[in-house]
Order: C-alpha cells, then sequence, then structure tokens
C-alpha cells in the first residue's frame, strides 16, 4: 500500500469508529476484507487510526469536519505535512481536496485543543493544577514501549544483550530497576526469544514502580485481588519468590496468567473465593485508565459521568473487601492507573473514614508527562493494632 493508501484506510476505520463500532473490532474488520495488506500496511494504519483517537477533537477542529477524512487532514495539518503530496487520489490514496476543504479548518481551543472531554476538564484542573496542560499533551502522543526484566530469569544487562542479538535496542529506564525503555525494534519483542523465554515481559515502567514500592517480605502470604492479564502478581512474584495468589471478578481476564507465570518461572495460584488473612493485598482497581490514554485512547472519548460515578462505587467497595482478607497488621495497596483525584486520594481518604484507624504508610502519583504512564499507589495499614 502507498502511504496514502493508508491513510485511506485508516480515515474509512475512524468513520466506523464515529458511527458506534470499537475501534479494535473496526481494524479487525478493515483487515479481513483487506488481504493485500501488508504487516507493515497494517501497523501503519493502526497508527494512524490511534494517533486520530488521541488527537479526536483537535484533528476534526484543524482538519474542518467531523469526519474520518477530515481528522486524516488534521493530522497532516499538525504534523506540518502538505495534504496535498497524499491527498492526490492515486493508487488508493484520498482524493485531492476540494476548495471547500481548502477553507475549512480552525484551531480549537478550550478542552478540544487539549483533546479532552469538556464534562471531565473540571475534574483534571482540580486534580492537576497547573500540570494539566503537559499531562494532557502527554496523552495526544504516542507512549514509549517499556519492558520488566524478570530478575528471576537474568539481569537488566543481560536481557538488553539478548534483546541486541534480536535487533531490539533498549535503555535503562530510571523509574524503576528493572525498566527498560525499548529505542528501536519494539514491534519485534513478541517474538523475540527473551520475550518467548520469560526473560522480559511488556510492562509500562510507572507500573512496575508501583510494584517495586510495595513492602512485600520473604514469607509473606500476598493477594492480588484485581488480578486481570496479570501483570503486577509477575512483577510480585519475581520480588517475592514465593506464592502470589490471583483472583478477578472476572475469571477470563486471567485466561493466559498460568502459561505466563510458567514461562516466568514465577509461582502463582489463581483462586476464585480468596481466604484470609493476608499479609498484603494488592488492589490493582478498574478505574478511567486517564494515565494510560496514550495507550488506550478511546476510554478517553467512551468515559461519561455515569459510568465513572460507578467505577468510584466499585473501586470503594473492593477497598472494603479487601480490608477484610487482612491479617491484622496487613497491608493494603490501592492503586490506580489514573490522574484523577476521585478515584485516588479521596477515595483513599473516603476509606479511612469508613473504617477509622487505617493509615498511609506511603503514596505516590506518577503524571505520564514524567515519561511513563499515569499510576496512583496508597500503601495502608491498621494503626491502631492495641
Ligand atoms: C486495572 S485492571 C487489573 C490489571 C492487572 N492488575 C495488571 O496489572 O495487569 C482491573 C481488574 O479488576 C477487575 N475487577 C473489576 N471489578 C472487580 C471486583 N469487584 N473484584 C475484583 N476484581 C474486579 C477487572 O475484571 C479487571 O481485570
Amino acid at each position: 500500500m502507498t502511504p496514502g493508501a493508508r491513510l485511506q484506510a485508516a480515515a474509512e476505520i475512524l468513520d466506523r469508529i464515529a458511527a458506534g463500532a470499537a475501534a479494535e473490532q473496526a481494524l479487525l474488520g478493515w483487515s479481513r476484507t483487506s488481504r493485500f495488506a501488508g504487516s507493515k500496511d497494517r501497523a501503519a494504519v493502526r497508527d494512524h487510526v490511534f494517533d486520530a483517537l488521541r488527537r479526536w477533537r483537535s484533528s476534526a477542529a484543524v482538519g474542518g469536519a467531523e469526519t474520518g477524512r477530515a481528522r486524516i487532514l488534521g493530522l497532516l495539518r499538525q504534523a506540518g505535512t502538505d495534504p496535498d503530496t497524499l491527498f492526490d487520489g492515486a493508487g488508493h490514496a484520498p482524493a485531492p481536496l476540494t476548495e471547500a476543504e481548502r477553507d475549512a479548518g480552525a484551531m480549537p481551543d478550550g478542552a478540544a485543543a487539549l483533546d479532552l472531554p469538556d464534562w471531565l476538564l473540571p475534574v483534571l484542573e482540580t486534580s492537576l493544577g497547573p500540570r494539566l496542560p503537559e499531562v494532557a499533551e502527554a496523552l495526544r502522543h504516542r507512549a514509549p514501549v517499556f519492558l520488566r526484566v524478570n530478575t528471576m530469569l537474568g539481569r537488566r544487562e543481560a536481557a538488553q544483550a539478548a534483546l541486541a542479538l534480536d535487533g531490539i535496542e533498549t535503555s535503562p529506564h530510571p523509574l524503576a530497576d528493572t525498566a527498560l525503555e525499548v529505542t528501536s525494534g519494539a514491534r519485534r519483542v513478541a517474538q523475540s526469544r527473551a520475550y518467548a523465554e520469560g526473560l522480559v515481559e511488556l510492562q509500562d515502567a510507572a507500573s512496575q514502580a508501583v510494584c517495586a514500592a510495595l513492602p512485600l517480605t520473604p514469607g509473606a502470604r500476598v493477594l492480588d485481588y484485581c488480578a486481570g492479564g496479570g501483570g503486577k502478581a509477575l512483577a510480585m512474584a519475581a520480588r517475592l519468590r514465593g506464592v502470589i495468589e490471583a483472583h478477578d471478578a472476572d475469571p477470563r481476564r486471567m485466561s493466559d496468567l498460568p502459561a505466563r507465570a510458567d514461562r516466568a518461572g514465577a509461582r502463582l495460584r489463581v483462586v476464585s473465593a480468596p481466604m484470609g488473612p493476608y499479609d498484603l493485598v494488592l488492589c490493582d482497581v478498574p478505574c478511567s485508565g486517564s494515565g494510560a490514554w496514550r495507550r488506550s485512547p478511546e476510554g478517553k472519548w467512551r468515559l461519561t459521568p455515569e459510568n465513572f460515578a460507578q467505577t468510584l462505587k466499585t473501586q470503594a467497595q473492593i477497598l472494603d473487601e479487601a480490608a477484610d482478607l487482612l491479617a491484622p497488621s496487613g497491608v493494603l495497596a490501592y492503586v490506580t492507573c489514573s490522574v484523577l483525584t476521585p478515584e485516588n486520594a479521596d477515595q483513599v481518604a473516603a476509606f479511612q473514614t469508613r473504617h477509622p484507624g487505617w493509615q498511609v504508610e506511603d503514596t505516590r502519583q506518577f503524571l505520564p508527562s514524567d515519561g511513563a504512564d499515569g499510576f496512583y499507589y496508597a500503601v495502608m495499614r491498621r494503626g491502631d493494632l492495641g
């Protein structure tokens, strides 16, 4: 496919997304009917689609309409690329621009300029204060690819050398001792030997920093209450060198976990009904995902006041359930990939009001503008053991 044909394909997929299709479904539908497209074409089309999703509002404003074609036009204008070099109608490229399209388009302002939903702007302003513009800007760009070195199987330098043999260049990332940022060859990671043998896992650097901050002591009984795909459960297992119990309200989300644990040499037990007492319960709760909207930009537009309110209720309920599973001196670790105060510090404060005596021992907010995803954690323990 020519570069122009890739843009045309992306524009059509964006129209399907605008009509209500999920991005992955729309991409899959296109893939199935486009057998002529090679792997590089598919990757390029996907990148264009996700670039437009990250800049859904500003690309439409600059492109002059709420269509896939206009959004692609807007992205080109934002990048300083002359659209006439690609909108030329040749070889399935977009048709040349009309006079009306040339005249259309304006710089957005307010929430549209930041590529944020209007309703969420006040929440973000309160949560981030003067850091809002830099966070919003970070969320408009592609996320770096990070790997976690599985220190049960090798050191960071050994992992870098193994990855280099497969043409993947990395550099250590300061957020965590286990973190590598992929600087070239990211698309080869899943086929690399280091990945197949469990020496590295895909995991965001801030997510690794969160796992590194948890007070895991040898012999501790640990539960990952919202284990999902198990990224944090595996990272905890590597640190603890003991068994991690993994639970999720939706057990299908953990279906790959036993195989991933085997590959990593981790000891992990999936439990459907956790039985306390535990020494540490990790609650990596469902959240807005606002800290990771670079990776999942659809989340930015699908979040509504209604489902946000429901998510806040679920988070509180999970914290209450987890507290009941802990030993008297046990640690309750609350984690979100969010930058929004209502689901971070406010949620923890509300828990403390419902459960007097719990104290926050350690807490930190990571922001996407610091390099990795936005994450929040609070490590809590009961203070009134007497
Ligand atoms: C942020 S994801 C977990 C990601 C995972 N810990 C990781 O590191 O890859 C949140 C998970 O919480 C689960 N969940 C939602 N409601 C829950 C509940 N009431 N109890 C336990 N898990 C729940 C979801 O199914 C989802 O897998």
